[in-house]
């Protein structure tokens, strides 16, 4: 049996007397694509932010790449391969898009100031962010301040801000949030290209990019995963309709 990519199991997370995670498993194998959908409030950022280590589980494991990261630090856990993106823009606005990129691999390269470090890890950095200029498509943006960008290139940039240091489990929370159709159809282009091969796990609410994307789809309602199975059986799944897609997402997913 392969080793999934990224598994939870039994995770639980409450603040205070409230349990907002109540015992939610989900396996995403390697290579897989993998929306986590569900109503307002049914705890999507809150099972991210446990998941790329920002907050600590109360109980249950998480396994990236079949080892524990339960209680790693955010840091940690980013060197042993997940990368996650943020729902409200993380970028350095005053910095070009190239320098933004360069950042986030010397960051991932666990840069730190010594002289002889510091050059290899330019050059390395360099050409990394060489390629990941190429991947989302911004070479002819590489100077542009990020602050002056459009929403949508913004977007993009942080996607190739969180592809950057190589992690092979990628978390995106709402990569198409405030976009047009059009711009929302490209960033799905985007998101399928440089994830060829990687892990995927997102947060969308826009049912056309989740069934347009996603090899799985994680129905998550009142923190439980009450269904996780194919675009197509979610679709007619009668527990998902009734709990969320025949409300919110029915008109698209149909
Ligand atoms: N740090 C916190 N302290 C206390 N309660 C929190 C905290 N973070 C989230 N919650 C609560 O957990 C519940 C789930 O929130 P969460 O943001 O994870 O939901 P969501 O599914 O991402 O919602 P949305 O789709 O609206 O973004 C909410 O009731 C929220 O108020």
């Amino acid at each position: 049996m392969t080793t999934a990519a990224l598994e939870l199991k039994d995770v639980r997370k409450s603040f205070g007397r409230s349990e907002i995670i109540r015992g939610a498993s989900l396996t995403v194998q390697k290579g897989e694509r993998c929306a986590v959908i569900g109503p307002n409030g049914a705890g999507k950022s809150t099972l991210f932010n446990l998941v790329s280590g920002r907050f600590d589980i109360s109980s249950g494991d998480i396994c990236l790449n079949g080892n524990s990261i339960s209680g790693l630090r955010p840091f940690e856990i980013n060197r042993l391969g997940l990368s996650r993106s943020f729902q409200i823009s993380n970028l350095f606005e005053r910095l070009s898009v190239y320098e933004n990129l360069r950042c986030a691999v010397l960051w991932s390269l666990g840069y730190k100031y010594s002289f002889w470090q510091r050059l290899n890890g330019l050059r390395d950095a360099h050409e990394r962010a060489e390629e990941v200029l190429e991947q989302i498509g911004m070479q002819r943006q590489r100077k542009v301040l990020a602050g002056v960008l459009t929403y949508a290139e913004q977007r993009a940039l942080e996607i190739g801000i969180t592809i950057a240091g190589g992690a092979d489990v990628i978390l995106l929370d709402e990569p198409t949030a405030g976009m047009s159709r059009s711009e929302s159809d490209a960033a799905v282009e985007l998101i399928r290209k440089v994830t060829v091969g990687k892990s995927l796990v997102m947060v969308e609410h826009d049912m056309s990019v989740v069934f347009g994307l996603a090899d799985k789809i994680a129905v998550l309602v009142y923190g439980e995963v009450i269904a996780c199975d194919t675009p197509a059986n979610i679709r007619s799944n009668a527990a998902v309709q009734a709990a969320y897609l025949g409300r919110e997402g029915g008109e698209e997913a149909a």
